[in-house]
């Protein structure tokens, strides 16, 4: 395994390959490629057994040209600064590629949740928003789930945040439970609109998806929603895995069933209905139609990139592929359909969840899911138009031709440049 990718230096390099093929100056790409700030902190908080413990965090304010910055919150151990300024950033073209009115931004604190009660979890969650207060807001910042964290620790921001605020702000934070403002089919999005871009990727492709053998590594929010909608269309899911492993059945899974048995006893490994137990690395090398890698970031590398024999990776994870991957799955004809398309359902239907919040209306799951799929069929045409008119090598490159375009007008038509 060669040396782990830093993903902000990922990012950067995302940003310059896109950056090629537009007409935008070196110092606005420069600007382009840096948070606007990052906050450090160091929460100091009471564990259950009267110790005190010491918790490093972050909240990484990429870019707001185009609307408040927004953004998910991790519970990590490997959370690092520059995994967060990279997560950050990939928000900013995430939003802008499908044509949302946010900026980006992303937060994490350096934490084994496992490791932890939910008392504690709770007063470290409410340490961090109070901590967050005078950064976020419902025009300013808004905060999001993302690994490990989900309604339960947006409601507790969001009810420390009214507290200090001395009033109700359900849009400070989206991901919230429906009962204080979350927003019907916010829980799936992310997975929806997975299926959605691999749906539309085969069609483009010519490819058939009812019958389409497909692995997914990570079977969290996004990897098992993605799987159960892409079974639900027909796709056999053959492969699927999380931390502890990967478990594989030839006929395909009923991905319900897996899903309950991970909740039953906390992995995919020792479900009886597979044919057999795999690494990790194995799934991501098995020959399938459809690869969703649904975990974490740089889980597929240049050197194992040569291994992949997948025909179609649709990425569910942010920033699941090295950009020597990338080089690597190009040049071998490997189409990779991006991240800040392929799991941007998660932040539109936050958007949407905002807009409820604002108007203190709220709609039903029918309408949510018809506006996720209108958003998401669009930017994908968006994508494919730009990646034929401009012969651009690959997906990646023209979701980010699009999406750099869209921050330039708007920094532009602010009155900031030239
Ligand atoms: N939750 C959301 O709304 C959104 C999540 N994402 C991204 O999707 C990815 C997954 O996030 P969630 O599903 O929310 O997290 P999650 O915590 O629900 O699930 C992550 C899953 O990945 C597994 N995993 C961790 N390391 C692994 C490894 N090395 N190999 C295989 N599996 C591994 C975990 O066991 C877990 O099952 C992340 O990159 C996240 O940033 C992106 C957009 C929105
Ligand atoms: O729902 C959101 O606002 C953000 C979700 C997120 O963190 C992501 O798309 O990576």
């Amino acid at each position: 395994m060669s040396e782990e990718a830093n993903p902000f230096e990922s990012l950067q390099e995302q940003i310059d390959d896109a950056a090629a093929f537009l007409d935008v100056e070196d110092d606005v790409v420069e600007r382009l490629k840096h948070p606007e700030r990052v906050l450090e902190l160091n929460l100091s908080v009471d564990m259950d057994d009267g110790t005190r413990k010491r918790f490093k965090a972050f909240r990484s304010q990429f870019n707001g040209d185009r609307g408040p910055y927004k953004g998910g919150i991790r519970y990590h151990p490997n959370v690092s600064r520059d995994e967060v300024k990279a997560l950050s950033g990939w928000m900013v073209y995430k939003c802008a590629v499908v044509d949302i009115p946010y900026g980006g931004g992303k937060g994490g604190i350096v934490i084994d949740p496992r490791e932890h009660s939910a008392a504690e979890l709770e007063r470290i969650t409410r340490s961090f928003a109070k901590e967050l207060r005078p950064l976020i807001g419902e025009d300013q910042d808004i905060p999001a789930p993302d690994v490990n964290t989900g309604q339960r620790e947006m409601n507790w921001i969001k009810d420390t945040y009214e507290k200090l605020e001395h009033k109700t702000a359900p849009g400070v934070v989206t991901g919230k439970a429906i009962s204080s403002g979350g927003s019907e089919g916010r829980v799936e999005a992310t997975g929806r609109s997975t299926m959605l871009t691999a749906r539309e990727a085969f069609d483009y492709l010519d490819k058939d998806i009812e019958g389409a053998t497909v692995a997914v590594q990570g079977y969290g929010n996004a990897g098992s929603v993605a799987a159960n909608l892409l079974e639900d269309i027909g796709a056999n899911i053959v492969a699927v895995s999380d931390s502890s492993g990967a478990i594989y059945r030839e006929g395909g899974f009923d991905t319900a069933a897996a899903k309950q048995f991970k909740r039953e006893t906390g992995s995919v490994s020792g479900y009886d209905q597979a044919d057999e137990e795999m690494t990790n690395e194995e799934l991501l090398t098995l020959d399938v139609d459809l690869l969703i890698p649904a975990a974490l970031e740089n889980a597929i590398d240049g050197e194992l990139a040569q291994d992949v024999q997948a025909d179609v990776v649709v990425e569910a994870a942010n920033g699941p592929l090295t950009p020597e991957a990338d080089d690597e799955l190009t040049g071998r004809d490997v189409y990779v359909f991006p991240d800040i398309l392929a799991n941007a359902g998660g932040v539109t239907v936050s958007y949407f969840e905002w807009v409820q919040n604002r108007q203190r209306f709220y709609w039903t799951e029918e309408r949510v899911n018809d506006e996720l799929e209108r958003v998401i069929t669009e930017a994908f045409d968006n994508l494919v138009e730009a990646y034929d008119s401009h012969d651009l090598p690959n997906f990646r490159t023209a979701a980010y031709v699009v999406a750099i375009q869209r921050v330039v007008d708007a920094y532009s038509d602010n009155g900031n440049w030239p």
